[in-house]
């Protein structure tokens, strides 16, 4: 189980302040998920947590800061699933989900039967197992994401870093791969830190909500606190109705200018 946390995390890219000030605390265990309009710099704070972009301030694992960590460390500690991963030339999908063994397997070694076990296991619950000699590149979007995540899960590290994993799936396949990361979070204290458009899946899904807006923290807190009409008019420039599901859980449906969720069939 490791903790993060970031205090007063800045990233410039071509000379422009596009993460500013941003502190974060993410428990063990605990899933946080960011959100915010396009180009508020949700992946580019994710790219600082898991080392791939130079920043200022302070991020941390369970206090050890991830700027000194080597990068066979920081692989064994944060598994990245990224927004458009390339795709290798030639690459069968079982050789990119044991892409995510190389931290665990010895310098000019290969990988061993356990290496090889977990990433069967990982083939069969994304239901990948049919394609598994098929190239990446051979693949479509959807199956190529759920390789994406299996790649990263076969890292077993203890910080999963997704950036929209859901975007190229279809409902019921976005609904299961978000549940196996919480089937993962609650099992094994898994931390993770997603960015997702989906506002009512982001609220179904994780404990904590940060919403960000040019690079800032603008609200942050539970789903009822962050998803309000009010907030989302303010930064996405969406009118929108925010319901309550008999759950409990918050549902953003987005409105038409000049009709009502009562016409368009929804609980006024
Ligand atoms: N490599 C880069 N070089 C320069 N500017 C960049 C680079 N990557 C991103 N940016 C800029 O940084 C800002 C934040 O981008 P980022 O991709 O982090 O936003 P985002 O919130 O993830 O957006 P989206 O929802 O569109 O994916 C944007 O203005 C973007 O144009």
């Amino acid at each position: 189980m490791t903790a993060l946390t970031a205090q007063d995390v800045g990233v410039t890219l071509l000379e422009r302040q596009v993460v500013d000030g941003v502190s974060l605390s993410v428990p063990a265990g605990t899933w946080l998920t960011l959100v915010g309009p396009n180009g508020a710099g949700k992946s580019t704070l994710l790219r600082a947590v898991s080392g791939a972009v130079a920043h200022s301030g302070t991020i941390a694992f369970d206090g050890v800061e991830v700027a000194r960590l080597r990068s066979r460390e920081r692989a064994r500690l944060v598994a990245v699933v990224p927004q458009d991963p390339t795709r290798p030339e030639g690459m069968t999908v079982l050789d990119y989900v044991l892409l995510g063994r190389t931290p665990y397997i010895p310098y000019l070694g290969t990988e061993s039967a356990e290496d090889l076990a977990m990433a069967g296991e990982l083939l069969d619950t994304l239901e990948l197992r049919s394609l598994s000699h098929r190239l990446v590149t051979e693949l479509s979007g959807g199956e190529f994401q759920r390789s994406v995540l299996a790649r990263a899960l076969s890292q077993q590290a203890p910080v999963l870093l997704l950036d929209e994993p859901t975007s190229s799936l279809d409902l019921g396949h976005a609904q299961q791969v978000l549940e196996l990361v919480d089937e993962l979070r609650a099992s094994r204290g898994l931390t993770v830190v997603s960015a997702l458009h989906d506002l009512t899946t982001a609220g179904q899904f994780a404990d904590h909500l940060v919403l960000l807006a040019d690079g800032r923290v603008v609200a942050q807190g539970s789903a009822q606190e962050v998803l309000t009409e009010e907030l989302i008019s303010a930064h996405y420039g969406a009118r929108v109705r925010v319901l309550t599901d008999p759950q409990g859980g918050v549902v953003v449906v987005p409105l038409r200018p000049g009709r009502s969720v009562r016409e368009i069939g929804g609980v006024a």
